[in-house]
């Protein structure tokens, strides 16, 4: 079996949400408030081996970014082991860990945002190249020219500023910011969400021209499953902090499990379905601060059933490479007992 390029075992990742003024008030009025647990990441196993592309989807607040934080060495574990290469990340040297972090680059919604206004192109994407000795000084303007034409950008516009670009531009020099430091596998954060839909697909078409030009492996997270169908070798459903549904792609689109994935499903547009009604799913997103006992998903669940609420289900093989964790795959493989169905 080959190792996988970055593999997280038994990943958790809680935050302690601070007090707001009126509760630290009412605190020392002698009111019983203690800070609160965010369940943000509740014990997901992940793999992704080199050259994949894995698309992970799942409702706003349930951990899709936290989980690739903590895979991109950003955030620090609460508990857990996070491998690269099959090597303990906590046991890396400084340079490989520093190898690591450069080998696994994030890409955000809108990555120039967070950057410098006043700094022009060429600095903002051969700034971490030089600093890190992937590039001479004299060399950097040149290697910055290359970067924007393997984006799809003229060359010209390193001496730009970050506001003299449109929203998928931004995204581009952002991609040419990755790139810059030679990644290996880089964490697409709802990179493409805010674009509008014919920019959202040019700015995926170059995703996967990288993809096959340079070997990149892809963590292509996404709230839209219709953004990542047509680029993921393998999905991967995530709800309230756990991963609910992972398969093939292939698989997955064609015979979802998890009743919460055939409800994201069901939201999917397709040209043929067009006239057909929304039906989101019912009730409220449960809060990370208390999820639910049992199936974080069973007060939404229209299968819902017994065990649910009790028992929280394990992530089970249903097919090769296909997990699910739903107790009506228990149910459904349970011998038929003399007294009736179990
Ligand atoms: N630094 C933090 N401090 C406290 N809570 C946090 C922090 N970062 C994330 N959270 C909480 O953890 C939960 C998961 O957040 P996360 O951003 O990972 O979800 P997400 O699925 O990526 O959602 P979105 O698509 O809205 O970004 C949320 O309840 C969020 O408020």
């Amino acid at each position: 079996m080959t190792v996988a390029l970055i593999e997280g075992r038994g990943l958790v990742r809680r935050f302690s949400r601070g007090l707001d003024a009126a509760e630290k008030l009412a605190r020392v009025l002698g009111a019983n408030i203690s800070e609160e647990t965010v369940h943000a990441v509740e014990g997901v196993d992940i793999a992704i081996r080199q050259g994949e592309v894995l698309g992970l989807v799942g409702e706003s607040g349930c951990g899709k970014s936290t989980l690739g934080r903590l895979l991109a060495g950003l955030l620090p574990l609460t508990e857990g082991t996070l491998l690269w290469q099959g090597k303990d990340v906590a046991s890396l040297s400084r340079s490989e860990a520093l190898e690591m972090r450069l080998a696994v680059q994030v890409i955000f919604q809108d990555p120039m945002s967070s950057l410098n206004p006043r700094k022009r192109v060429v600095d903002l994407v051969g700034e971490a190249p030089r600093v890190h000795g992937l590039v001479r000084a004299g060399e950097v303007d040149d290697y910055v020219a290359e970067l924007l034409e393997k984006v799809g950008l003229d060359p010209s516009y390193r001496k730009r500023y970050p506001h003299q670009f449109s929203g998928g531009q931004r995204q581009r020099i952002g991609i040419a910011r990755a790139l810059a430091v030679k990644p290996r596998m880089i964490v697409c954060d709802e990179s493409v969400s805010a674009l509008d839909v014919s920019i959202q697909a040019q700015v995926i078409n170059l995703f996967m021209d990288l993809r096959e030009e340079l070997g990149l492996t892809y963590l292509f997270i996404s709230h839209d499953l219709s953004v990542v169908k047509h680029i993921s070798d393998r999905v991967a459903i995530m709800y309230l902090g756990r991963v609910v549904e992972t398969a093939p792609a292939d698989a997955f689109f064609a015979a979802p499990n998890h009743p919460y994935t055939a409800a994201l499903l069901r939201e999917l547009p397709s040209v043929k379905e067009r006239r057909r009604a929304f039906t989101p799913i019912r009730g409220e997103i449960p809060s990370p601060l208390n999820p639910p006992s049992g199936c974080a998903f069973h007060p939404r669940c229209p299968r819902i059933f017994t065990p649910c609420a009790q028992a929280r289900p394990a992530l089970e093989p249903i097919a090769d490479g296909h997990l699910s964790a739903c107790h009506l795959n228990a149910a459904a493989s349970a011998p038929v007992t003399a007294g009736g169905s179990a």
